[in-house]
């Protein structure tokens, strides 16, 4: 049984062209998993769809197993906890620490457990300074933050982050990469999440989809999709700086082997090093 998964998915706005045609997108249990794709692809829509707050067209979603319906679309929701692009959309107390408690006790927590998650969400993110502020008069990065902090405080088993990186600085884009890296490992959760950062995907994921004009036209781990430059190209993206950089210097005839992320790409270039000397 996957955890998220969708069949044959489709989704069309009224009046407008097919949003998403026939996606088959599956999460398994503690992996991550980034959705790329160019502005339009799709990526929100199909978000959208893992937590009953879109209908499909046609097709199905299944959480756990089960058909999203009316019946079990809160359940659903505790489950899958979705960060959207604009942090406005879902931050609306007046101060971060009702903010972040909206949530845990929509779920109907007793007050402890409110306070102990609230806690919790808002040392993980790292704004236990921001606890008393106006939301609203937060910087972009910091209502990014709080808005993370509110949904990772109902303990969802699926975080879906769309965009996360939107608005962040380089520190918060640092930050916010270790914090999705340990939720798999220390929580058990699994994390979706979008970005046009594709920098950052092999740091943050070990599956990657692609999406394009509401498909999806590749899957595969990071090193299947990175060795396809036509594909990213095609789909208006780039191959990531470090594989770009390798790949043009094995073109140039130096031994050194294939790299990813920036711990592997720095063992590559000291081997290569060592070998050379
Ligand atoms: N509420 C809506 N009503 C009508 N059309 C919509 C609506 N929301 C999205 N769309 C359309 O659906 C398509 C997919 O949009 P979506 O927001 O899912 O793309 P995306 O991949 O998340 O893009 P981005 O990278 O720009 O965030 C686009 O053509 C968009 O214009």
């Amino acid at each position: 049984m996957h955890l998220v998964e969708t069949r044959d998915l489709t989704h069309v706005y009224r009046g407008n062209l097919p949003a998403l045609q026939g996606v088959n997108f599956i999460a398994e249990r503690k992996s991550r998993i980034a959705v790329i794709g160019p502005n339009g692809a799709g990526k929100s829509t199909l978000f959208k769809h893992f937590n009953g707050i879109l209908k499909p067209t046609s097709g199905e979603v299944l959480v756990r197993g089960e058909p999203v319906t009316k019946e079990n679309v809160r359940e659903v929701r505790k489950f899958v906890g979705i960060v959207f692009q604009n942090p406005d959309d879902q931050i609306f107390s007046p101060t971060v620490e009702q903010d972040v408690a909206f949530g845990p006790t929509n779920l109907g927590l007793d007050e402890a457990t409110v306070a102990h998650r609230v806690e919790g969400a808002l040392h993980l993110l790292g704004i236990e300074d921001l606890r008393e502020r106006v939301p609203h008069h937060l910087s972009g990065g910091e209502k990014k933050r709080v808005a993370i902090a509110g949904i990772l405080a109902m303990e969802p088993q699926v975080l879906v982050l769309d965009e996360p990186t939107a608005g962040l600085d380089p520190q918060g884009v640092i930050d916010l990469m270790g914090f999705v890296n340990r939720l798999p490992e220390d929580y058990g959760m699994t994390v979706i999440f979008s970005t046009h950062h594709v920098d950052l995907v092999a740091e943050m994921a070990d599956f990657i989809y692609v999406m394009d004009q509401g498909q999806i036209v590749a899957s595969g781990t990071v090193e299947e999709i990175f060795a396809r430059p036509e594909l990213l190209a095609r789909t208006r993206l780039d191959v990531p700086v470090i594989p770009k950089l390798i790949r043009s210097l094995q073109e140039s005839g130096v031994a050194i082997d294939m790299a990813y992320t920036y711990e592997d790409a720095q063992k590559s270039f000291l081997d290569a090093y060592t070998r050379r000397a």
